[in-house]
């Protein structure tokens, strides 16, 4: 059963949810013959995504995470099948398009135009023998043939220095010229060059050091305050998801458990499994420091804090 708080039940302030998952069941059918096993790695997932709204994922490695953002955009590797759900996105002219049901001509088309994604891993998501202005290049005239090569390299501009890299610069470089960070930022870059309404980032921080996280938290934020457009991201890290997110759903051997306001998931968790994961940051100044990334509370709301852990905090945050 979920659990979602009364803020977790909105959907938009202004209009109908961008995106709409109901019900959905993936499997991974793995084996040959008449010996498949089925793999349920997504059971029963339903919520909606408004506009301009930011969704954390979080849950345990293996949860079904990455699996749910792969569904979503109809990119499963071949062993992954859906036998159940639907995942509706509504366009910016008010038009719904039934997600599992697109051909791969509309799916060209919806991919990065309407819906991106990044994924884990920088560098395996680049050609190492050509420079970054042929992939930028490549990827919009995969998806919109009618943009000039003048205007793409407009385009890749904007974007670029909307990511604080140069663009001269980067636009020459090969892939291993640059740093992982900065490798993290073309990638977000190239995902907004066709102005999608939702952005899927597949932990956008592993595998970066500590400071280098920091700059691409900053850059997404730059970006949510300059362009529109809503986020899922999927994250082990829960500083980010407090940090990042409107709302939070944890996710618990392919199910959502729990989904909510971002204030209500860290100060007021209700399911048992958000409660362990927030008590498994190991440190009690760790914790502090996630809840001073979540947006603070009125008086009213702190009444309704579990006073155990408004204690900690108070203890954590006078040292
Ligand atoms: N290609 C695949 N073939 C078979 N099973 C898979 C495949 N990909 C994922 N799975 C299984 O599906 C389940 C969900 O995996 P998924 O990668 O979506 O979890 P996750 O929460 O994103 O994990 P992580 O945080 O480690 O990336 C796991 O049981 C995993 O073993």
């Amino acid at each position: 059963m979920v659990q979602t708080s009364q803020a977790g039940t909105r959907t938009s302030g202004s209009g109908e949810p961008v995106l709409s998952v109901r019900d959905l069941v993936v499997e991974y059918r793995v084996g040959s013959g008449s010996t498949k096993d089925a793999i349920r790695a997504i059971e029963d997932v339903s919520f909606d995504l408004a506009p301009n709204e930011s969704l954390a994922l979080i849950g345990e490695s293996g949860c079904g995470k990455t699996t749910l953002g792969l569904a979503m955009l109809r990119l499963l590797p071949k062993l992954g099948v859906v036998p159940q759900g639907e995942v509706l996105y509504r366009r910016r002219d008010g038009s719904v398009l039934d997600m599992l049901s697109l051909n791969e001509e509309e799916l060209r088309r919806f991919r990065w135009s309407e819906c991106a994604m990044v994924f884990q891993g920088a560098m395996n998501s680049f050609n190492p023998v050509l420079r970054i202005w042929d992939q930028m290049l490549d990827t919009v005239r995969a998806h919109d043939k009618q943009m000039s090569k003048q205007r793409v390299k407009e385009r890749c501009a904007e974007v670029l220095k909307l990511v604080d890299l140069d663009p001269d610069r980067v636009l020459n470089s090969y892939p291993h010229e640059l740093s992982g960070g900065m490798r993290q930022r073309v990638l977000i870059a190239t995902s907004l060059m066709l102005e999608p309404q939702v952005l899927v980032l597949d932990e956008p921080t592993t595998a970066l050091d500590l400071l280098t996280q920091r700059g691409i938290v900053d850059v997404l934020h730059q970006l949510r305050e300059r362009l529109e457009f809503a986020m899922i991201f999927v994250s082990h890290d829960l500083g980010l998801a407090a940090e990042l997110a409107d709302r939070v759903a944890t996710m618990y051997d392919g199910h959502i458990v729990e989904l909510g306001d971002v204030r209500d998931i860290f100060y007021r968790p209700q399911h048992p499994y958000t409660k362990s994961l927030i008590n498994a940051v190991p440190t009690v100044a760790e914790e502090s420091s996630i809840l001073d990334a979540v947006p603070v509370l009125d008086d009213e709301e702190e009444a309704d804090v579990d006073p155990a852990k408004a204690t900690a905090t108070k203890e954590a945050n006078d040292g």
